[in-house]
């Protein structure tokens, strides 16, 4: 499938994937993306360059006109900033390093907190004034519980599994047959299976672990980890790096191999979809990895998104919930319940769903289904996607979410309190920018603000920023601090 030169609207700013061997300017995190800004009659707008992974320009601060000729001084500068801000190891040089910690004595093994590195002997006194910890080898196991979650909720968002939904994961993927698992932003989930495979009680599974925290090259050799940014399929260590990608999806042995990505929520799908038919097709020699099977968690209200980039996909009613997330987690109903679930091409009624969670197999989709979400006679579907029970609307002919009401003026269901007679005009609320509210009843006023991208490029000092608001008739928003919140 192509997806290249498609043109995705996002607020005011379209992401323009550029033709594959056309080169874009390089910041720290790799090649950049182009962006357009779209104003409201469709005129585009001057174009530009901006970093690929971070929606904050604090975290970078690339930014290029498209047009912008850039003096040979300036290149070599970036050039330099670009190198300053490499990992101080090269990943060969980390994982000796982890060796050597490896056969350290128990007292020995020490591992800065404030560094988040493990210490060798001769390293001890240089970080003497820093907060450290004894490590056991156990823990050298589960590096996604000794390594502090990257807490840059607009770039990196690391929120990590659940024991019940890794092992969910896990369960379901070996139940499928899978030996091969390449985890693509899933660190918890590449732990898992080297833990269980210690186990030997299962069959054993190889993984490949894809991820911009290099952190993790220190726990794990080149074999296992490749230093990657998912927004633009960029290997930090180079060809022999994205190699090593190659031989993990070639040499089979008849083995299945599957992808599970769980990319930062703030991240900008188009780019993200590309990247993964990239990754899936690695595979130089075989026709059948373009459609390797796959797993892509992210929340509900990306469906549209998702199933546009990748028409082949669907959703599962699987709701993936997060240690670290205050918020959302598997069980609570409404607003509290997690919006974060599973898009695949693997055939959903394959994917089993437990029952003892609260999911039932719905023979008329032939799929599994959350119980609140019933079957429609009407729309023949399992309507419901945020976990709610959905009720039918006769004269919308289809089913909505439970609290809409259908309103006579504006010939369609929608909240009690919105704005009537306004859903034609774009003019919603200025804070959050849902067309259910002006901004005086804002839900969210006052504790978060929510960026538009007419807003935030309004201006050139934050037209670094990828920011965006979600598909607005969802109940989930993304505010600048990207914690998904309800609206
Ligand atoms: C939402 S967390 C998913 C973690 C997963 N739930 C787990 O428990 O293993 C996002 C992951 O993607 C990684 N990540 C963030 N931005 C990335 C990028 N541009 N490229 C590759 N990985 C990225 C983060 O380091 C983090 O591990
Ligand atoms: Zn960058
Ligand atoms: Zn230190
Ligand atoms: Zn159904
Ligand atoms: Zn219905
Ligand atoms: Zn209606
Ligand atoms: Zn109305």
């Amino acid at each position: 499938m192509d997806i290249t030169e498609t043109h995705v609207h996002t607020f005011g700013i379209e992401v323009i994937l550029t033709e594959d061997g056309k080169t874009t300017p390089c910041c720290v995190h790799g090649p950049t993306l182009l962006f357009e800004k779209v104003s409201k009659a469709g005129e585009k707008g001057r174009r530009f360059f901006a970093c690929s992974a971070c929606r904050d320009r604090k975290d970078c601060n690339f930014f290029q006109w498209e047009d912008e000729k850039v003096s040979e001084a300036r290149l070599l500068a970036r050039e330099a900033e670009n190198q300053s801000k490499r990992p101080p190891f090269s990943h060969q040089e980390y994982f000796t390093r982890f060796r050597t910690f490896s056969s350290l004595p128990l007292n020995e093994k020490i591992f800065c907190q404030d560094c988040q590195v493990l210490l060798l002997p001769g390293e001890h006194e240089a970080h003497s004034s820093h907060r450290s910890t004894s490590i056991t080898p156990a823990q050298l196991t589960r590096p996604s519980v000794l390594l502090r979650p990257l807490d840059n909720k607009k770039s990196n968002a690391q929120y990590l599994f659940t024991d019940r939904s890794s092992h969910f994961l896990l369960d379901t993927l070996a139940a499928l047959g899978y030996r091969r698992v390449l985890c693509v932003g899933t660190p918890r989930l590449q732990e898992l299976i080297k833990l269980r495979n210690l186990e030997q009680k299962h069959e054993p599974m190889k993984s490949l672990l894809l991820d911009i925290d290099f952190r993790y090259a220190q726990f794990y050799s080149q074999d296992e980890f490749c230093h990657y940014n998912m927004f633009n399929h960029h290997f930090f260590g180079g060809e022999s790096s994205s190699a090593i990608l190659q031989t993990f999806l070639t040499e089979c042995d008849g083995e299945k191999v599957v992808m599970v990505a769980d990319p930062p929520f703030g991240g900008l799908v188009s780019p993200l979809a590309n990247s993964h038919v990239k990754c899936r097709s690695a595979n130089s020699n075989n026709s059948v990895a373009a459609d390797m099977p796959m797993m892509w968690i992210f929340p509900y209200f990306f469906e549209p998104r998702i199933l546009e980039c990748l028409p082949s996909f669907s959703m599962l009613d699987y709701q993936v919930d997060y240690d670290n997330h205050p918020l959302y987690k598997h069980g609570k109903t409404g607003r509290k319940q997690t919006p974060v679930r599973l898009f695949t091409n693997i055939s959903p009624r394959d994917v089993v769903l437990p029952e003892e969670e609260g999911y039932r197999f719905c023979s008329v989709c032939e799929r599994y289904v959350w119980s609140f979400n019933k079957h429609c006679a009407k729309c023949n579907t399992c309507p419901s996607k945020d976990g709610r029970e959905w009720k039918h609307c006769s004269t919308c002919k289809k089913c909505v979410k439970p609290s809409w009401r259908h309103c006579q003026s504006c010939g369609r269901c929608a909240l009690p309190d919105h704005p009537c007679g306004h859903s034609e005009g774009k003019e919603g609320c200025f804070n959050c920018g849902s067309l259910q509210h002006k901004r005086k009843s804002c839900p969210l006023k006052g504790k978060h603000r929510i960026n538009r991208w007419d807003r935030a490029f309004s201006s050139p000092h934050c037209a670094g920023m990828v920011q965006y608001l979600h598909d607005l008739t969802c109940s989930f928003a993304i505010c600048v601090c990207v914690s998904l919140l309800p609206l």
